[in-house]
């Protein structure tokens, strides 16, 4: 069960055909929709444009916290959706495989028609899925474009849009069986589309077929909303007039919403620097930044960068220390994490000087050893060994004020070392009241749970925010 919403995007109102299937499908799911409004249509740009913008639209959902994405773009499927799916650790569906295979479910005579923008029929995307699945399906392709400007207008419930309808499917009338609406935008057309094709013709809907694909996938993953829970929050955005969009969609949804305007081209920078040479750290930040859409680089990746000094004297001054510092050099926006085991009985040491517990040429294995030696004349009572994980995060950007967040994991201190997996004094801190040490469950686990993966879920709520223009 996961009770996150589900992403849409789309580089108008046309997705939103989409999410009224869902409202119809699968009425207990929360949905947040961004329009990139302001840039449609994007069917007639250049492909690497095409996959910049979607790659803003995929950072603002994700900073939106969604538990899956769905392409409700045609356009935006057949150019980015294999590349971007493969970065992200969430799932993500396009249209145009469901709606592929819906329609070679519904040929009668094997012959499909496609219509789509400019980038998806040349794309070709339709026509290899569909003969990836039966490749003696006979399949005719065409662009339409004054299609998606006439569903932008709003202004298509009349003859004149009927004409403009009939003369782009001139070349489909007689000749297919099955006519796949490529482009979420079309259904809005489908009275007179089949009009014009006769009422034999299927009419292949693929933002329909994908919602049908969207259960399949929450299912699989059990990622579900609570059942009964009615879709409270839904969120949308655009990019371009707030009024114009609340007014389609409103009408195409049949119920009221509110929408916003937003700037999402801050959202292709997806770099961040984490000021550290810690290994360990890098690959926690790295699974956990990946998640959410970001591309992680450390100080490995600068090795002319300096060891900036810990010279201060809580957790804050030296995070502070670090980010501020590589920030200034580099001009970047840096994060840094200054972290470390505070054991009750010590008085909180080893505290800011974890890592150099064990002396100037401390290692992990050093310090661990030190720490029991410290904690050895005392008997392993839940109480006595008490102590917490704390990490500071602290972010960081030329000529702006500093976000700092912090948070603890509890736990103690067991008295042998224990497990293989983690780093630092991992082997050694049993988690929670478990008996299990944070060396011995999975990085996934420990990031869920953790004072960095704790830390971290705060910032990102701000940080999105804060490191617009
Ligand atoms: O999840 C953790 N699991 C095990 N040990 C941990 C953890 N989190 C911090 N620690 C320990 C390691 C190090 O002894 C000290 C951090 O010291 P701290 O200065 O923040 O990091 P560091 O010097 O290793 O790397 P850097 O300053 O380049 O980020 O606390
Ligand atoms: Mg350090």
């Amino acid at each position: 069960m996961d009770n996150r919403p589900i992403g849409f995007l789309d580089s108008g109102v046309g997705g939103l055909t989409v999410v009224r299937q869902l409202f119809r499908q699968l009425p207990s799911e929360e949905v947040v929709y961004i329009g990139d409004t302001k840039r449609m249509p994007y069917g007639p740009r250049p492909a690497e444009e095409i996959l910049a913008y979607t790659w803003e639209m995929v950072n603002f959902l994700m900073s939106k916290n969604v538990k899956m994405i769905c392409f409700a773009c045609n356009t935006a499927t057949a150019i980015a959706l294999d590349e971007i799916r493969n970065e992200l650790g969430i799932p993500v569906i396009g249209v145009i495989l469901p709606g592929a295979s819906a329609a070679i479910q519904k040929t009668k005579t094997g012959h499909i028609g496609i219509i789509g923008t400019q980038a998806t029929v040349n794309s070709d995307s339709y026509r290899k899925a569909v003969h990836f699945k039966s490749p003696d399906v006979e399949v005719i392709s065409q662009t339409c474009s004054p299609f998606v400007p006439l569903v932008e207008s709003g202004d298509f419930d009349n003859q004149s849009a009927y004409e403009i309808v009939k003369k782009e499917l001139e070349l489909f009338v007689g000749k297919v069986d099955t006519l796949i609406l490529g482009c979420t935008h079309y259904p809005l057309l489908a009275q007179h589309i089949q009009k014009v094709m006769g009422p034999e013709v299927k009419l292949v809907d693929s933002g329909a077929e994908t919602v049908r694909d969207i259960s399949v996938l929450l299912n699989y993953f059990k990622l579900n909303r609570k059942a009964g829970l009615m879709s409270s929050n839904n969120q949308f955005y655009t990019t371009g007039s707030a009024l114009h969009f609340k007014e389609i969609a409103e009408k195409w949804l049949g119920k009221e919403i509110d929408v916003e305007t937003v700037n999402i081209e801050s959202y292709s920078e997806k770099k961040i620097l984490i000021a550290t040479r810690n290994q360990g750290k890098v690959n926690e930040f790295r699974d956990m930044f990946t998640t959410l859409g970001y591309e992680i680089e450390s100080l490995f990746d600068y090795p002319d960068l300096p060891d900036v000094e810990e010279t201060g004297s809580t957790f804050e001054e030296n995070a502070r220390l670090k980010a501020e510092t590589i920030s200034k050099l580099t001009g970047e926006i840096v994060i840094s994490d200054d972290s470390g085991l505070c054991v009750d009985l010590l008085g909180g040491l080893p505290g800011i000087w974890s890592h150099r517990f064990s002396g100037t040429d401390a290692t992990d294995i050093k310090n661990n050893v030190k720490l029991l030696h410290e904690l050895a004349s005392t008997e392993l009572t839940p109480k006595r060994r008490a102590a917490h994980f704390h990490c500071t995060l602290v972010a960081a950007r030329p000529n702006h004020e500093s976000l700092v967040v912090e948070a603890d994991w509890q736990g103690r201190i067991a008295n042998r070392i224990q497990g293989e997996n983690g780093f630092g004094y991992d082997p050694l801190f049993l988690v929670g009241d478990s008996d299990k040490s944070a060396a011995e469950i999975s990085q996934d686990e420990k990031n869920r749970i953790s004072h960095r993966g704790q830390a971290l879920k705060k910032l990102m709520q701000v940080f999105p925010d804060w490191a617009k223009d």
